[in-house]
């Protein structure tokens, strides 16, 4: 059976605890659909990142994962290679990069791992034009740029590999109102082209613009899986009203 018949994501009851007993996780539930713009929403500390960071098999340090379903393109996540199929740009992209080596040296040892014969490097840098990174940072120690130009750079490697499946935690913070829009509009053609978004943030008014589907995460727990119907998104729980309420105190 071929890996198309399959969602990109299907998570049934996973739960994530601590050493301490603690859960990061509590049981979530969600399907990601392929070829959508998916977005992720919720409080600091409602276990976004992890979901991240989880596709990759990765759980936060001293935690065990238990589910009854969690598959990636219908491979469960244990067993999945994902190769150049998955791409993540971190919320914090620190530990992407080597403090002291130049993005030159870093990108180029990256085009290496994923074995992509031709490089054009020309064609990257015009993602970066797009992007608003300065040329001129190519030659850069990593230390000496921002967060939110690394978490660029990244982005611009993810246009340039073109994975099945791309998750962005928080790609906009930072980011000025120009840049903002050329990355959503990048986001917004990937998808068109078949590509897997999972967007996840805090800001809904991003949501609303961008995504199809959004699941809304509180303390370890989804709390609704709602579609984006025309822009708008209508909460059915008590919380979903109370977090589309208080986003648009501040719009
Ligand atoms: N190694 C760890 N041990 C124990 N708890 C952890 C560990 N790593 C993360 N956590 C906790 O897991 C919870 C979920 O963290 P996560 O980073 O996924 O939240 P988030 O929704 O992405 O938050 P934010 O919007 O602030 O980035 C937080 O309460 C965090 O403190």
């Amino acid at each position: 059976m071929g890996s198309t018949e399959f969602p990109a994501v299907q998570i049934k009851d996973a739960t994530i605890t601590t050493k301490d007993g603690k859960k990061i996780w509590n049981g979530i539930s969600l399907e990601i659909p392929k070829g959508i713009v998916y977005g992720v929403i919720g409080e600091s500390g409602s276990g976004k990142s992890t979901l991240g960071f989880s596709l990759f098999g990765m759980v936060p340090e001293g935690c065990q994962m238990t589910y009854q379903t969690f598959s990636i393109l219908g491979e469960d996540v244990r067993h999945f290679h994902f190769g150049s199929k998955l791409f993540m740009v971190p919320q914090n992209p620190n530990w992407a990069f080597h403090p002291f080596r130049t993005i030159e040296a870093q990108i180029k040892d990256f085009f290496k791992l994923s074995k992509l014969k031709t490089i054009h490097f020309e064609s990257l840098f015009q993602i970066w034009d797009r992007l608003s990174i300065p040329r001129n940072h190519w030659k850069k120690y990593a230390k000496t740029l921002s967060g939110g130009e690394k978490q660029r750079i990244l982005l611009s490697l993810a246009f340039l590999r073109t994975p099945e499946i791309l998750v962005l935690d928080e790609p906009t913070t930072g980011l000025d109102a120009f840049s903002e829009k050329i990355v959503l509009e990048t986001v917004q053609n990937l998808a068109k082209m078949g590509m897997t978004v999972v967007f996840i943030t805090h800001e809904l008014r991003i949501v609303e613009s961008l995504t199809s589907q959004v699941t809304i995460m509180k303390q370890g727990e989804v709390v609704e899986t709602i579609p984006v119907l025309n822009h708008n998104l209508e909460p059915k729980t008590e919380y979903g009203k109370q977090l589309k309420e208080a986003s648009l105190l501040f719009q």
